[in-house]
């Protein structure tokens, strides 16, 4: 179920919205996502989030709706400077035998 291809996907994904961070290309979404600013990038996750769950309740568009909502998560990550890395960091120390007491989900 998981593997190393999801893995990869994502930092691809993660690594193209980096670049597109960096040099802010004409035409990239992503550029034009970061230039309305962070608080239009938090609105727009909370958007996908509500058109996914729309999509889990009609059975429609869920693969579609979760990749908007990730690619949105990824961009909000990226600008919080949180990134990637912290987000895997955080699932990570829930694991079992992480480190973590009781049922390891929040600190
Ligand atoms: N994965 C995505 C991705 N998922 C969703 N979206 C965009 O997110 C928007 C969501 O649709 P909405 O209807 O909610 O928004 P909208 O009306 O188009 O735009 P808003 O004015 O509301 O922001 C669409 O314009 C999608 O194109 C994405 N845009 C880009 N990517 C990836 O990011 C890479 C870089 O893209 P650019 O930054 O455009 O070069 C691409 O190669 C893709 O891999």
């Amino acid at each position: 179920m998981s593997g190393a291809g999801e893995e990869d996907t994502f930092e691809k994904l993660y690594g193209i919205i980096l670049d597109r961070l960096e040099r802010r290309p004409e035409g990239s979404y992503t550029a034009s996502l970061a230039d309305r600013g962070m608080g239009h990038v938090a609105r727009k996750v909370g958007e996908e989030a509500a058109e996914l769950m729309v999509a889990a309740l009609t059975g429609e568009g869920v693969a579609a709706e979760a990749a908007d909502l990730i690619y949105h998560v990824l961009v909000l990550l990226a600008m919080t400077g949180v990134g990637l890395e912290g987000l895997k960091a955080e699932l990570e120390r829930r694991m079992p035998g992480a480190g973590d007491v009781g049922d390891g989900k929040k600190s």
